[in-house]
């Protein structure tokens, strides 16, 4: 047994034990703990020494703190021999190598120093692009300057550039973008790479040096408030690109490019400086649009801080001081600097010779003749309509009518140029589609000729095959325009009746299923058409309801209409049914037009003179295209073209409706062989005389009524020179009264070309008048019966015994002499007049009539009861025939007295 005190010992002893393993235990504890921490603290000074770059830690002060302990100063030491060794082995070829892939990659200006290039003008027509453009020399940190190495970032077609300042270092970001851009633009041939430049500060000032390329338009300064306006035009340019490129069968501009061996559209280079915010949400979206869809139709972005997240290929400088920055291209640990700038001066030297010699190069201005084909005539309709109307630097810009912009409208103020713009568009137009592919109507409601020249003329002989209807001077005959909108209602009818028939609903369809059919596409122009819808009558109603049937349905028949305003705000009337509007896709807008555009867009308050936008997009601004149409008026262009194509063809000569002119009855068609008494030409695109039937039966006699002499007299002699014609002498009678003294030397004058023409003539011109004639003869009679209400002083006499006055064998004349073909042509001068002299037995006796200086309400008696809505104006009639008309037509009384 052990003893008490040994006992204690050995407890004592196990607890010293227990102790000192425990404090063993402990003590590895701490150092395994101690040394985890020291490790842990060397990989975080590692890291914040690989973050902050060799170079910076070094001057570090905590840095510098760390590195005085064993531990740290051991991993700075491992860092610097890992440098050192990394660096061993780029040292030797790792610059050459670079210098060596910069140069590959960015030949000539693209790479090379300024004063190698600058002020020299580009010739690469842009097939394909250098890869890579120098921006400036970079050399790894605490590597020895001759390691320097080029820097240089992808740009056109492949990747969009970010630049972010640092504090106070704007002006070298500026040389840093010019120089930049003086490298594209030496690169290419001028006019191949458009740079456009908006500041969110500055309206102007902004790389003042490079302003001379404004004058060529090769930079365009944008608005800082307008930064909405240049993301749509883009957007709108990158869609037409995309569509171009479609056309030919590639998904990229720079592919169709590549295969032709030239560029067919510049690049687009978009300089925005920002102030390194966030661009509020619509317009960031835009931009990120724009970025991502850009590259494709050759539309590069530099974005100066403007904030750009990578949803499409993007490279980054950043600047960190004034003079230095980091970029994506080279990673962090790499210090790059700006390359030195050429002087303001030299840049802007170079810059105005870029301009100079785009200048030189577009040689003259654009003519009208550049916007013809090499061929005239050769194009088919079938699917659309599409000519160039004008250039955007050098740059044809087309419009395109067919189904998807079935309808134009064109505004802008007097002297704008709309009428010019219309002939370069029928020139366009003209010149590429034959009239069996095209047929024109044109209709001008201005004062003036504008269209006169398309039709044969005394001076020019010459038509445009393609027209077949021209209106001038209808100012003041609306009626010629509701004609017109009539006679395409009925050509809608009949092709929609086709289309029915071959169960097709498109013009292409149509044509296809009926190749031997003539279905050309019908353009009617409209000028100055507000005009039609200038009083709260009738026509206005009319045409309103004709105008948006025709552009709804006109769409997909091939009938297209152009309509040309002044002032479109001013229709009032068709802002509440915006129909017509709507389907009028195609918008023109000549300098400061308004409304046509949408309410967005502004662009043609800043359009030069001799501009306008083509907007296929309903005037949205990014389907805004601006052109400089070349002039089409002069002497030497249009009608150049015209002789041209006149001279080529056998075409049918257009019908000319001239409101200012008074049609000769001897040039009138119906004239040669009339089919019945021609009393005026009738206000209708076939310019057709109207006339009545004259059948032996009651009512066939016709009243002329109102003062306005010389219109009565031309109605009356057309009458009777046109029923001379008809028959020959011999086989009818002519009666010839007059009363007034005033009138006798000119119905002398008519009895005795009848005379001499071989007809009988009963010539009477005082009492025996009274006597009449029978109602009926061997032969027909027409009696011409002047100022009816003269000779009611012999007519109301009462002869005794049977005390019958000569008014009553008048009305009985009227009555029975029609069945047996004695009809009368009286002229009354005034509605009360001719009421006088039918008495109580009503105006059933006068089946037709024409009105002149009579006001419509007075005539509703005559009519039926029917409304006639009749405002009179000289030179013109109003002529109803109960027998046929449901409405009155308006007349132009003949020209006779040149007509013998
Ligand atoms: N692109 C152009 N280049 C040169 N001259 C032009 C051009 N466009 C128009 N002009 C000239 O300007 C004048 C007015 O043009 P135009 O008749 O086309 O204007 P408009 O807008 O139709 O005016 P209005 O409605 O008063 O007739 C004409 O003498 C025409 O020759």
């Amino acid at each position: 047994m052990l003893g008490r005190g040994e006992r204690r010992q050995r407890a004592q002893d196990a607890l010293d034990e227990l102790r000192k393993a425990l404090r063993l235990a402990l003590g590895a504890a701490q150092a395994t703990r101690q040394a985890a921490q020291t490790t842990k603290d060397q990989l975080e000074f590692e890291q914040a020494v690989m973050r902050l770059g060799l170079a910076k830690a070094r001057l570090d002060p905590e840095i510098t703190e760390l590195r005085g302990r064993p531990a740290l100063a051991k991993t700075w030491d491992k860092v610097i021999a890992e440098r050192d060794e990394l660096y061993a082995r780029w040292h030797p070829e790792g610059p050459e190598r670079l210098r060596r892939l910069v140069a590959a990659a960015a030949p000539g200006a693209a790479g090379s120093p300024w004063h190698d290039w600058l002020s020299k003008v580009g010739e690469d027509t842009g097939g394909v692009a250098p890869a890579m453009w120098r921006v400036g020399t970079a050399v790894v940190e605490e590597a020895p300057r001759e390691d320097e190495f080029p820097v240089a970032v992808p740009l056109l077609d492949r990747a969009h550039l970010r630049v972010n300042s640092a504090p106070d270092n704007r002006s070298v970001v500026d040389s840093l973008v010019e120089t930049l851009l003086l490298r594209l633009m030496s690169y290419f041939r001028p006019g191949l790479v458009k740079v456009h430049l908006w500041d969110i500060g500055h309206l102007t000032g902004s790389l003042p040096n490079l302003q001379p390329l404004t004058s060529a338009g090769l930079l365009t300064v944008h608005d800082p408030t307008r930064l909405d306006d240049l993301l749509a035009e883009l957007a709108g340019h990158i869609r037409r690109v995309h569509a171009k490129a479609m056309r030919e069968g590639e998904t990229s501009l720079r592919s169709v490019c590549v295969t032709k061996g030239e560029r067919i559209e510049p690049w687009r280079v978009v300089v925005l400086f920002g102030n390194g915010e966030r661009l509020p949400d619509e317009q960031q979206r835009e931009l990120q649009r724009v970025a991502r869809t850009g590259i494709d139709a050759g539309v590069s972005l530099i974005c100066v801080d403007v904030p750009l997240s990578a949803n499409s290929p993007l490279e980054t400088i950043a600047f960190t001081d004034s003079r230095h920055a980091t970029t994506s291209m080279t990673g962090p640990g790499v210090r790059f600097r700006p390359d030195d700038a050429p002087d303001g001066s030299l840049a802007s030297r170079a810059a105005a010779a870029i301009a100079a010699d785009l200048v030189a190069r577009r040689g003259k201005p654009r003519t009208f003749d550049d916007l013809l084909p090499e061929e005239l005539g050769k194009l088919s309709s079938k699917e659309e309509l599409r000519a160039p109307v004008g250039f955007a630097d050098g740059v044809p810009v087309e419009v395109v009518i067919g189904d998807a912009t079935p309808h134009a409208l064109i505004a802008g103020p007097s002297g704008s140029g709309k009428t010019n713009f219309l002939y370069a568009m029928l020139g366009g137009l003209a010149a590429r589609y034959p009239p069996s592919e095209l047929e024109l109507y044109l209709l001008d409601f201005k004062e003036g000729v504008s269209f006169a020249g398309l039709a044969p003329g005394r001076k020019d002989p010459s038509w445009l095959p393609q027209a077949r209807l021209v209106g001038v001077n209808v100012n003041t005959d609306r009626e010629f325009g509701l004609a017109l909108l009539r006679f395409l209602t009925e050509e809608l009818a009949r092709r929609a009746e086709a289309a029915k028939r071959q169960e097709v609903t498109k013009l292409a369809e149509l044509r296809e299923a009926e190749p031997e059919g003539h279905w050309p596409r019908i353009v009617a122009v409209i000028d100055e058409f507000q005009a039609l819808f200038g009083g709260r009558d009738r026509i206005t109603q009319q045409a309103t309801v004709l105008l948006e049937d025709v552009a709804r349905r006109g769409r997909s028949q091939g009938i297209h209409l152009v309509l040309a305003s002044q002032d479109i705000a001013g229709i009032e009337a068709f802002w509440g049914k915006p129909a017509v509007f709507e389907q009028c896709t195609l918008r023109i807008a000549m300098p400061k037009a308004k409304r046509v555009l949408s309410e967005t867009n502004n662009a043609a308050f800043s359009l030069p003179r001799w501009h306008a936008v083509i907007n296929h997009d309903s005037g949205v601004p990014h389907g805004n295209q601006v052109a400089h149409i070349p002039d089409a008026s002069a002497k030497g262009t249009f009608d150049a073209l015209q002789a041209r194509l006149w001279a080529a063809g056998n075409s049918l000569a257009p019908r000319l409706f001239d409101g200012a002119h008074q049609p000769l009855l001897a040039e009138s068609p119906d004239f040669t062989d009339p089919p019945g008494p021609l009393l005026g030409q009738i206000i209708d695109v076939e310019c057709r005389a109207a006339t009545m039937a004259l059948d032996a039966v009651p009512g066939r006699n016709l009243a002329v009524i109102g003062t306005a002499t010389a219109d009565a007299l031309s109605i009356m002699e057309s009458i009777t020179f046109s029923l001379a014609r008809k028959h020959s002498p011999g086989s009818v009678d002519f009666s010839i009264w007059c009363a007034v003294p005033a009138l006798q030397e000119r119905v002398t004058r008519l009895a005795k070309i009848l005379t001499a023409i071989g007809h009988a003539v009963d010539h009477r011109t005082d009492e025996s008048i009274a006597k009449l004639a029978p109602a009926s003869g061997e032969r027909p009679r027409y009696i011409l019966f002047f100022a009816v209400d003269a000779a009611h002083q012999w007519l109301e006499r009462k002869e005794p015994p049977a005390m019958r006055s000569g008014l009553d064998d008048l009305r009985a004349l009227l009555k029975n002499g029609p069945a047996n073909h004695v009809h009368t042509f009286g002229w009354w001068r005034g509605v009360g007049r001719l009421k006088d002299t039918l008495g109580f037995g009503g105006t059933d006796d006068i089946g037709a009539w024409v009105a002149l200086d009579v006001q419509g309400a007075e005539l509703n008696t005559l009519a039926a009861g029917q409304v006639i809505d009749w405002a009179p104006r000289p030179k013109r009639a109003i002529y109803f025939d109960k027998s046929t008309h449901s409405s009155p037509d308006v007349i132009i009384p003949f020209d006779t007295v040149e007509s013998e």
